[in-house]
């Protein structure tokens, strides 16, 4: 049985993810008689239950099409050993509810409570109907569900199916204020190699580039255009280590296994402070790389088979 770790509690859009990496990808796991959903309380502590053993796989969410990547599972990432790899990703489209006890549909709500990318999604929704509300940030929308069920606040913003898992009742539904908002979870394993290419795949990596020095940026970003690599995501976030201190987050839109890939991570490598390459995986849109002619894992394996010819004579390579 696969044991898969995730943010809990039951109800989150993160369950919804796991659930869904189980039946599209069933035949991806160890055999057994199916996934074994855990519900963690927080990012960090899904990651860990994976590290230790306790899990064989883990789910997060990872960045969402209105309120970009979630800051929790970057610092996790950043974290752990390098032997926690991203292996795939789940696209669930969200919807948001506001839930409450039964029978006080009608009643004012004095505090609201979700997770901070559930308030960043309905922020028109709740200025402009629950004006004098205090908004609580809870570790999951299914957390703020359960803490309004045990009384502790008036509603949670989360998802329709949270209603059942806690007994709640919608007092409005569909209150985003964006309509068809993405959320892309990733899946993580321990000591697990990339997946094979597909032809749609993903690299997520982290460069650290040298401080205060003019072009570094331009460098980091010539090491993917020359070798005709699409960059899917490029992200700076703050390293913690003083003001000005940035790393990037960057999803390519190629495989490990590709020589284009494999040459932008040697020039990676080559030119940054410190990389970190969290996996290839395939995407889960299906959308095919575009390999433009001069990227081609033939014409790179012609190349190489060129200048190995240039080391002999002139008269070698004609014989
Ligand atoms: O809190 C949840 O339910 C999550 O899975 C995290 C989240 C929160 C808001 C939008 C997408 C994912």
């Amino acid at each position: 049985m696969t044991r898969i770790a995730y943010l809990g509690p039951a109800g989150t859009f993160t369950e919804q993810a796991t659930r869904r990496w189980a039946v599209e990808r069933g035949a991806d796991l160890p055999t057994g008689t199916g996934p074994d959903a855990q519900p963690e309380p927080s990012v960090p502590a899904a990651v860990e239950a994976l590290r230790s053993g306790r899990a064989d796989a883990a789910v997060v969410p990872f960045e969402n099409s209105v309120e970009g990547s979630v800051p929790a599972t970057l610092q996790a990432l950043l974290q752990v050993g390098d032997d926690v790899r991203i292996v795939g990703e789940v696209l669930v489209e969200v919807q948001f509810s506001l839930l409450v006890r039964p029978g006080r549909a009608d009643e004012p709500v004095r505090t609201v409570a979700s997770h901070p990318h559930a308030f960043a999604q309905t922020r028109d929704w709740l200025d402009a109907r629950l004006p004098g509300a205090r908004q609580v940030p809870e570790s999951s929308t299914a957390a703020a569900a359960q803490a309004v069920a045990e009384g502790r606040y008036d509603a949670a913003v989360a998802a329709p199916g949270a209603a059942e898992a806690y007994g709640l009742t919608a007092a409005a539904r569909h209150i985003a204020d964006r309509e068809g908002a993405v959320t892309r979870f990733v899946v993580l394993r321990s000591g697990a190699a990339a997946p094979p290419a597909t032809g749609s795949d993903r690299t997520t990596l982290v460069a650290l580039i040298w401080q205060n020095r003019p072009g570094a940026l331009l460098e980091l970003l010539e090491q993917f255009a020359t070798r005709g690599i699409d960059l899917s995501r490029l992200e700076s976030r703050p390293t913690g280590e003083g003001l000005g201190e940035y790393c990037f987050w960057i999803d390519a839109d190629a495989h490990l296994s590709e020589p284009r890939m494999r040459e932008a991570l040697i020039g990676l490598r080559r030119t940054c402070r410190d990389v970190r390459f969290f996996g290839s995986y395939p995407r889960a849109d299906g959308r095919a790389s575009v390999v433009p002619a001069h990227a081609g894992a033939d014409t790179y394996a012609e190349a190489l088979r060129w200048v190995n010819t240039l080391d002999r004579g002139p008269a070698d390579a004609a014989g």
